[in-house]
């Protein structure tokens, strides 16, 4: 087939490049020329295991990027992988998405009448936006829906850090569509994938509003979840009780399932804190306040100051040298989007501590929000002479961390994400355990 997606970042990017893999002819319209340009020179425009070598076999080949969106009247269907963020009370904000929506509405409008076109939202957007917003822009063309264009949802569940292994190898695809053209376009477009994925790959078709709901249900559980182990990590301290033997435990109950069961400084990233607060905004626009996931949010956001009380038990870190280990908001991945890095770093700095930071890959990236902090070029420089580490993202380098915390000034150790292994001549402390 031959497709166009609009939006060519985290999603954008790792979707056009499987989709090449796959065997489409795959188009990135984006408005960033620096992102068009590498994708045509075969480049990767951001850090994701895997993708530097599709981008690199594919692009400016299958896979071509352009700022023009004239080019979806040629393609079978377009996908909008826009972003979604948070206004500054939480609510969605949808005016890249109406941006976006108005933009491939205009170039329908310019090309001959040759059936509908099929525009897919890939982005995570509250129920009902696709159908009330976003088919709305594209009408505004003069075109009419049904005729012209339809609409569907296929929501994303791809995680960063492992992007392209997720979407090759989903536990499922929904479609959203209320017309079997938009379906039968869909299954043609995921075929490729079914035969190549290393299992059964469900589809489940359904509504385009539970579509989209589907997504912050998965995401918003998640996010609960984490939580949940989070607020039975705090507990399990005060008792000194191991939590993470604990969730081993449950975890083998398949009722609890054991992925996301480490407990520890919360969930950051562009995704579980934007749209945990998109769907509380939504549901509280329609009076209704939701209790747990609510409290999943307040639970969240106390986690990195817990982390710093457990760091003053032990340390004075006013006018000390204290390092701070990992800045991504997970690993695998150089985005620092609502990393539970920055809570961290704003309390050391109320502290007046001062501070040196160290990631593999997101330094660069943190050095534009916090220009003036020191950032070291691996993790012994940061513990050299510092008085306290606070461990932030369980990076794997961190596990093999050892006699680096002999040149620690005070060798306390802060584990946000039992990732250091306890040694002689530490001062350990895990969040949770
Ligand atoms: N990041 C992730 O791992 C996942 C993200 N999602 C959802 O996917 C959506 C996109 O997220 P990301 O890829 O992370 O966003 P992103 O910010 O990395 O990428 C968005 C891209 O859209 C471009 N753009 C902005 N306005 C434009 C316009 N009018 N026309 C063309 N291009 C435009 C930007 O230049 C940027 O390259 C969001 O709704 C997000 O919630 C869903 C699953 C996973
Ligand atoms: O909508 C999205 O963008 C994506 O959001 C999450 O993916 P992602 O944010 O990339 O990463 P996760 O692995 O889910 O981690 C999110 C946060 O939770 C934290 N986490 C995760 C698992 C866990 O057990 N404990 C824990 O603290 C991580 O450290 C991280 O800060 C979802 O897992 C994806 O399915 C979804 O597509």
């Amino acid at each position: 087939m031959n497709v166009s997606i609009v939006g060519s970042g985290y999603v954008g990017t790792t979707v056009a490049a499987c989709l090449a893999d796959l065997g489409h002819e795959v188009t990135t319209v984006d408005i960033d020329e620096d992102i068009v340009d590498a994708i045509n020179d075969g480049d990767a425009p951001i850090h994701e295991p895997g993708l530097d070598e599709l981008v690199a076999e594919h692009g400016g080949e299958r896979l071509r990027a352009t700022t023009d969106y004239d080019v979806i009247r040629e393609t079978d269907l377009t996908m909008l992988a826009l972003p979604t963020p948070s206004n500054d009370d939480g609510s969605i904000d949808l005016q890249f998405m109406e941006a976006g929506a108005s933009s491939v509405g205009e170039a329908l409008a310019g090309g001959d009448d040759d059936g509908p076109h099929l525009v897919v939202t890939k982005s995570t957007v509250v129920p009902n936006t696709t159908e009330d917003r976003l088919a709305a822009r594209i009408a505004e063309a003069g075109l009419e829906r049904g005729e012209d264009f339809l609409v569907a949802s296929n929501p994303e569940f791809q995680r960063e850090g492992t992007a392209v292994e997720d979407f090759l190898n989903p536990d499922k695809l929904v479609f959203g569509t209320d017309d079997e053209r938009a379906t039968a376009l869909l299954h043609e477009l995921y075929e490729p994938l079914r035969e190549a994925a290393a299992g059964d790959v469900p589809v489940v078709e359904t509504g385009i509003p539970e579509a989209e709901m589907i997504k912050y249900a998965n995401n918003t559980f998640l996010a609960a979840k984490v939580s949940l182990i989070n607020d039975i990590g705090n507990i399990c301290k005060e008792l000194c009780v191991d939590a993470y033997e604990v969730a081993d435990a449950i975890g083998l109950d398949d009722r609890i399932g054991e992925r996301f069961l480490r407990s520890g400084v919360g969930w950051g990233g562009s995704c579980f804190p934007k749209d945990t607060d998109a769907i509380i905004a939504a549901a509280r626009d329609l009076g209704y306040d939701p209790a747990v996931l609510s409290a999943a949010v307040e639970l969240n956001d106390a986690q990195p100051e817990r982390l710093l009380s457990l760091l003053d038990d032990h340390v004075d870190v006013t006018g000390k040298r204290v390092a701070v280990l990992g800045l991504a908001f997970k690993p695998g991945t150089d985005d620092i989007r609502n990393t539970r890095a920055v809570p961290v770093i704003e309390g050391l700095r109320e502290r007046g501590a001062e501070i040196v930071a160290y990631d593999p890959v997101a330094t660069e990236n943190m050095r534009e929000r916090y220009p003036d902090i020191e950032y070291a070029d691996s993790a012994a420089t940061a513990l050299d002479g510092a008085s306290g580490a606070v461990v932030v993202t369980d990076w794997d380098e961190f596990a093999a961390l050892d006699a680096e915390f002999d040149a620690m000034t005070e060798p306390v150790v802060v584990d946000g994400r039992r990732v250091v292994e306890p040694r002689d001549g530490i001062t350990y402390e895990g969040l949770t355990w």
